[in-house]
Formats: structure tokens, C-alpha cells, sequence
């Protein structure tokens, strides 16, 4: 399991090439952290950036700019109440990672409803946090895009309606099929659902247990299908990524930070290019 995961993260990590720009690694828009849970977007684009996403952009509370600019001065700010400049450049963008810290009211739904309706079928769409409980509160018709869910237990027990007990895979995999997405279903040991194909994380450590977390794995599949051109095979590379980090870390460390485990993404990419 740990060799054969080894292996995807080699055929997916590629050397950068030398004629290459910011542009050649995709453009991520990740919306999320309203007043309350700030932390959550800008720790989710840490981690983007930090994946090697050639160009992020974040869509977050105003409130959330000083520090946003303090901690990844490399991500852009955009005021997610400005309709307009959501409806211009919502195309412009690979990858949309929505729901870090974008809580559960009636605007945050405004926000997934507008990204629903303009998203088009080229793009990725990673559904997290609070995204996701909106999508099973609201039931949402979900659009036509390349769609990855990264619920924790209880965000696929709302969404599914499989109550925690009886996630196992034949009932999580049904549900996979009907929703005709990847889910990335988070816990002690993480499974990522996609097409028929189970692949269980071999890492994880409970000095990972600590909120902001998940966030921080959002951020880094959204870098990692940003740019590397198999999504599947990315989605995996990064959550095998996330727990390898922890797992390192954790060897010296009573609990590990989820800042921390972006500090480490560029030594492990590093590590595993080919
Ligand atoms: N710094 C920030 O800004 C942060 C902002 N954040 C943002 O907050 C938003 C809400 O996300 P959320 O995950 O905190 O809340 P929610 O969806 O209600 O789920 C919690 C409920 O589920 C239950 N539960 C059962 N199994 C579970 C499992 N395996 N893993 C986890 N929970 C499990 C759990 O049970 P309990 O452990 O309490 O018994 C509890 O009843 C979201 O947008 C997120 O991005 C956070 O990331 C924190 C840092
Ligand atoms: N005991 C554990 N062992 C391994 N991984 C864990 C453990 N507890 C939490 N994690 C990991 O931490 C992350 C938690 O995600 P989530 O609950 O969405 O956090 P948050 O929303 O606070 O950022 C997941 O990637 C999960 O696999
Ligand atoms: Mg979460």
C-alpha cells in the first residue's frame, strides 16, 4: 500500500520544465472564511501556494486581508461580496476549491449557488467545510464540472445520508456513483472514492488532530489538480502528501500544526519529482 502510493506520487510530481512560467501551474480561486473562520482560507491558500499553484486567488471576508497578506503574501484578495468580480472571473480559474471557513448562512449559500450556476465542465470543483454541509442541507443539484468532495465523517454522513456507523465502502461507494464525483471521505485513516476505485491513505498520525487541518488538505489538492494534468492520481498525491508530512513531523512532535505541514510541501515535492 505505502510502495504502491510511492508510485503514484512519482508519476505525478513531474520536474518543472524550464521554459515554464506561473501560468504553466494553474490558476486556483478559493473562496471561504467569512468573519468567524478566517484562519480556515488562509490556511487552505498556504497550502495552494506552498503545492506550487502557479496563481492563487482569494475570495474571503475583507476582515481577512491583513492577515491573508501577513501570512501568503503570494495569494491575491478578492472581497467576496463583489458579485461582479466573482461573475468575471469565476471562468478565468482551473481549479475552484469552495467552503473553508465559509460558514453556513444565507450568503455563504448565495456563494455556492452563484459558483453552481457559472462553473462550467473544464473546471475542477473541490467542495469543503461548510460547502458541503450547504450542498446536503439545501440539497443542491450539483453542477457539470469535475466535482471533488473532502468531507470528514460527519460532513458525509449530511451528505449521503449514511449515518457514520454504516460508512463502509459498498454504501460509500453507491453514493460516490450517484454523486459522479471523487470524495476524498476523511478520518483516521482517509479514503479517496473515485470511479469505482477505493485507495486508502496509508499515513495519519493523531498529532493531525487539530482544527484547520482539512483545511490545509483542501488547499493542497487544489495546488496539486491545478496542476498536475491526472486529477485522480493528484487527489491522491495529496492526501498521501498531507499524512507523510505529519507522519515525519510527528516522530519529534506531541502535535503537528496544519501551517506546518504546508512549510514542508515544497522539501516533499523536492523529494519525489521525476
Ligand atoms: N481556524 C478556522 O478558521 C477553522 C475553521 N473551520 C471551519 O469551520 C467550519 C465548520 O467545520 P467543522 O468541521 O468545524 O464543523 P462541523 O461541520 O459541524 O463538523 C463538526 C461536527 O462533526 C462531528 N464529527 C464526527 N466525526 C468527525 C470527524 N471524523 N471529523 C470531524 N468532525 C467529526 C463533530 O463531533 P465532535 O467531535 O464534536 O463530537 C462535530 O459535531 C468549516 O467551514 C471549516 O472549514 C474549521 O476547519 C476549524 C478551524
Ligand atoms: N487521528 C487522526 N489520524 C490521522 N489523521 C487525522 C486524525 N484526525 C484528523 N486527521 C486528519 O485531519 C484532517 C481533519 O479534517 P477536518 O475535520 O476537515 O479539519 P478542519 O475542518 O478543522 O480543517 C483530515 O485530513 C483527517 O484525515
Ligand atoms: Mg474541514
Amino acid at each position: 500500500m505505502f510502495n504502491s502510493s510511492i508510485n503514484i506520487v512519482k508519476r505525478t510530481i513531474r520536474k518543472r520544465p524550464n521554459n515554464s512560467h506561473k501560468g504553466t501551474f494553474g490558476k486556483v480561486c478559493i473562496i471561504g472564511g467569512n468573519q468567524n473562520f478566517g484562519g480556515a482560507a488562509i490556511m487552505a491558500s498556504k497550502a495552494c501556494v506552498y503545492s506550487g499553484a502557479g496563481l492563487t486567488t482569494t475570495f474571503t471576508d475583507p476582515v481577512n486581508l491583513d492577515s491573508l497578506h501577513n501570512i501568503i503574501p503570494e495569494a491575491m484578495f478578492v472581497d467576496y461580496h463583489d458579485d461582479n468580480k466573482l461573475k468575471s472571473m469565476i471562468n478565468s480559474f482551473d481549479v475552484i476549491l469552495i467552503g473553508p471557513g465559509l460558514g453556513n448562512d444565507d450568503y455563504s449559500l448565495s456563494l455556492v449557488n452563484q459558483v453552481f450556476q457559472q462553473i462550467n465542465n473544464h473546471q475542477i470543483l473541490i467542495i469543503d467545510g461548510s460547502a458541503i454541509t450547504i450542498v446536503a442541507n439545501h440539497h443542491l443539484t450539483l453542477p457539470d464540472a469535475n466535482i471533488i468532495f473532502t468531507p470528514h465523517q460527519m460532513e458525509w454522513q449530511r451528505l449521503s445520508d449514511i449515518a457514520i456507523p454504516d460508512q463502509n465502502d459498498k454504501n460509500n461507494q453507491n453514493k460516490v456513483n450517484a454523486l459522479h464525483s471523487t470524495v476524498v471521505l476523511k478520518s483516521h485513516h482517509t479514503k479517496v472514492y473515485s470511479n469505482n476505485h477505493i485507495w486508502v491513505n496509508p499515513g495519519g498520525t493523531p498529532a493531525q488532530a487539530t482544527g484547520g487541518m482539512g483545511d490545509t488538505l483542501a488547499g493542497m489538492i487544489a495546488g496539486f489538480t491545478a496542476q498536475f494534468a491526472n486529477t485522480e492520481d493528484a487527489v491522491i498525491s495529496a492526501v498521501f502528501a498531507h499524512s507523510f508530512i505529519a507522519d515525519k513531523l510527528a516522530k519529534n512532535q506531541y502535535v503537528v500544526l496544519p501551517t506546518q505541514i504546508s512549510d514542508h510541501i515544497p522539501q516533499f515535492m523536492k523529494k519525489f519529482e521525476n
